[in-house]
């Protein structure tokens, strides 16, 4: 094998998915291309690389390389380039040439060694000398590790976070189990844990594989939604991923279930298996659902009558039979349920429970499951909404350094009356702690509208709860948002109710346009975005309307909307700056959501007085607009729907995503004054009723669908919503038709 040593003076291409690299390498006089694959960007490097000189039938001569190893650029030249190239935060060409010219070859040991020494440059301060030796050190500790990670098939962007989670031992500790990862790396899963293993020589039967391919598996089928998973179709699944014998499998199962790390159940004569902390959840949520809903009130309902008469006055609105009956339900019961589609009153109710309350001098606490639900709650009835992690205080123990609820059985909410909206989005670990929190003798009022689709994360709460028959619950079918001329509500209801929505109507807000490919539905929704809508309705585009797609991938997916939509709306400039990051180039001016909740993400607003306030989170869906981009401290700016604005590191880029376009699971709990939605062929789990519905009842003035119609039947008629695992209807209704029955022997 020949090796040589040089300094990347070109890049020509780089693949950011996988490193291949073909690069321009100057080596004593002469430059040489080389080809090969790299784990970091490698312009401006001097690399020693180890491989085989060959001659492409199209390119001409070339070095192949097979292996390479970062070392320190040693010529003047070369270290001035090193130092501005971006890599070291806080040098720019300016500082590096100073730095250079004052320590010449002793520069790196300055750096690293004596870096009070920096001090001596003019505009050098002491936070940007340890600015400079922190990434220099960081550069240098990343560089080695980054080599063994990319030997074993690891990115560059974990690489940095496996760095971050693990420092120095790094490679000790993966090599010792590299399913560790799954559990301390956010974005690892089992996949590339065991491709790893793999290439570290990790045995196929180790028990850490068995162990962490059912976890995977529990983790796969509750990322679809399942609190637990029939025991055969778990075997089955964890057989085909780890290609090992049963018996190993259903060992490891037997000795997962002894440690508590799952549990397994008899549920109507079927043995399933829950991860533990689903069953925890799922019991806990069932006991502390009764223990509330037993408090007994006795309040008479000519009271309640009389509170509702007087806010009937205040608000002008007289209240149906029904929505009267949900308010006294509310006041009378330790827990209510009220469901209903759009349009049907919730929100009024709300407003009306609220206004008994304050009569009663009762503390109300209103929440929602995410930032934007709470804001629109927070809108339209006039009080404070929190999230339901605000509420629980979620963030740092006092004594530990994870993150935790701080509002718990210990530390109760300290409130009367709780009313969640939204609830049809709340998930069974959610639910769990929210119920942990609320003391004996606080009502509990849930609204939500069960047709939607149901919470992201694992359960079916809102649903079970209403299947159980065990709360009492208040369901509103009368819609009274039907303004003239209006169809969405309309046909919102029409949809649920598994009818043709009515298109097309002239000067209404629900349009089809029929096209004949799929080129065409994306090429219409682009010039629909850009150019259509805006001048027929004068929108703002990028802050108006929002494009939903069912899928993430394929033509008409959310990653190919934004791509195209991004071109047209938001295309490169010089005067923009942008970084590419995954399957996307984050540019200033572009529309972007958080896709996690990040409780830590300091945020700073500037207040109307010119204040400036400080505070931590951002949610999952969160909206926000790139508007600087700072390529030396390597931050993107971006500034939230609330004024609120966060610098993301570059290599926290993988908790943002374009947002043009968006999923419909994501948009959830969110309004948008204009819903443009591709309908096209798709998979039968994502083309259902209720993904049209809910994107359907996003829209406050005008839906525009396109695509094919036959589509449209397809999902009206495809209405298997209940095929969550989940047994929190049968956990409820068991010990209500117990205790009935312990009632009938007692009379
Ligand atoms: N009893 C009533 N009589 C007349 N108008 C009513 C009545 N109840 C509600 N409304 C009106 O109907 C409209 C829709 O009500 P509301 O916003 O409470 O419904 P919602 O179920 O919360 O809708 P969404 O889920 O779409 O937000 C409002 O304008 C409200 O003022």
């Amino acid at each position: 094998m020949e090796s040589h040593k040089g300094t990347i003076v070109d890049t020509i291409f780089r693949n950011s998915e996988n490193g291949y690299t073909v690069a321009l390498m100057e080596i004593d006089n002469e430059v040489i291309t080389i080809t090969g694959f790299f784990g970091t960007d490698i312009t401006n490097e001097t690399i020693e690389i180890f491989g085989k000189r060959i001659k492409h039938p199209k390119y001409g001569h070339q070095f192949t390389v097979e292996m390479y190893n970062s070392v320190l650029p040693s010529s003047l030249d070369q270290i001035e380039s090193y130092l501005s190239s971006g890599l070291i935060k806080g040098i720019g060409d300016f500082t590096a040439k100073k730095i250079v010219e004052l320590f010449k070859e002793d520069t790196f040991n300055i750096i690293q060694n004596h870096p009070e020494k920096l001090l001596e440059i003019e505009g050098i301060g002491k936070k940007k000398v340890e600015m400079i030796t922190k990434s220099f050190v960081e550069q240098i500790d990343i560089k080695e590790i980054m080599m063994f990670l990319q030997k074993h098939g690891i990115s560059t962007t974990y690489g940095v976070k496996i760095y971050k989670q693990y420092g120095k031992n790094t490679i000790n500790i993966i090599s010792e189990n590299p399913y560790r990862l799954t559990d301390d790396i956010y974005g690892i899963g089992f996949k590339l844990a065991d491709k790893i293993a793999y290439s570290l020589g990790v045995e196929k039967s180790s028990p850490f594989r068995s162990a962490s391919g059912i976890k995977y598996s529990l983790f796969e089928y509750a990322a679809n939604g399942h609190s637990y998973v029939p025991y055969k179709l778990l075997i089955d699944s964890v057989c085909n991923l780890l290609e090992i014998n049963i018996e190993i499998i259903e060992n490891e199962m037997k000795n997962m279930a002894f440690q508590g790390k799952i549990h397994i159940e008899l549920i109507e004569d079927e043995r399933v298996v829950y991860y533990l902390p689903y069953h925890t959840a799922e019991v806990n949520v069932c006991k502390n659902l009764i223990n509330l809903q037993n408090a007994d009130f006795n309040i008479p309902e000519n009271d309640i009558l009389d509170y509702l008469y007087l806010i009937e006055n205040e608000s002008y609105i007289e209240l149906t039979k029904m929505q009267k009956e949900a308010v006294i339900q509310s006041i009378s019961n330790g827990v209510t349920v009220i469901t209903g589609g759009p349009g049907t009153g919730k929100t009024t109710i709300i407003h009306s429970i609220i206004r008994v309350f304050e009569m009663m001098h009762k503390k109300i606490f209103l929440c929602a499951p995410t930032g934007r639900a709470a804001k629109k709650i927070t809108e339209s009835a006039s009080r404070e909404a929190k999230t339901i992690h605000r509420l629980l205080e979620y963030a740092y123990g006092e004594e530990d350094s994870n993150l935790c609820f701080n509002k718990n059985e210990d530390s109760p909410l300290d409130c009367e009356v709780l009313i969640v909206d939204e609830m049809s989005m709340v998930d069974i670990l959610l639910m769990n702690n929210l119920l942990k929190a609320i003391k004996t003798g606080t009502r509990l009022i849930l609204v939500g509208d069960v047709d939607q689709l149901p919470s992201v994360g694992a359960g079916n709460v809102l649903r079970d709860i209403i299947k159980s028959n065990s709360i009492k619950t208040i369901k509103l079918d009368t819609i009274f948002r039907q303004s003239l001329g209006s169809m969405i509500v309309q046909n919102a209801h029409m949809i649920n109710n598994g009818k043709t929505p009515i298109f097309n109507k002239k000067d209404t807000d629900f349009f089809f346009m029929r096209q004949n490919n799929n080129k065409e539905v994306l090429d219409v929704i682009v010039d629909l975005y850009n150019n259509r809508l805006p001048s027929k309705y004068n929108l703002d585009p990028i802050k108006e309307i929002q494009v939903l797609s069912p899928m993430k991938k394929g033509e008409v997916g959310v990653i190919e909307l934004n791509n195209k939509l991004q071109a047209s709306i938001n295309p490169p400039s010089k005067l923009k700056k942008e970084k590419a990051f995954g399957k996307y180039t984050f540019r200033v001016g572009d529309k972007v959501m958080q896709t996690k909740n990040n409780y830590q993400s300091v945020w700073s607003m500037t207040c109307d007085d010119g204040k400036v306030s400080t505070g931590e989170g951002i949610y999952n869906g969160d909206i926000g607009y790139i508007i600087f981009i700072d390529e030396i401290e390597q931050e993107i700016f971006v500034q939230f729907d609330d004024q609120k604005e966060v610098a993301y590191s570059y290599n926290q880029l993988d908790e943002l995503i374009l947002a043009y376009a968006t999923t419909v699971h994501k948009s959830q709990g969110s309004e948008f004054p204009v819903i443009i939605m591709p309908i096209v062929w798709g998979p039968n789990m994502l083309l259902t009723r209720n993904l049209l519905y809910t994107a359907i009842t996003r829209a406050k003035q005008l839906v525009v669908l396109v695509g094919f119609e036959k589509f449209i039947q397809i999902m009206i008629a495809n209405n298997k919503i209940n095929n969550r695992y989940s047994a929190l209807d049968y956990r409820l209704s068991s010990i209500y038709s117990a205790y009935e029955n312990l009632t009938d022997f007692s009379n």
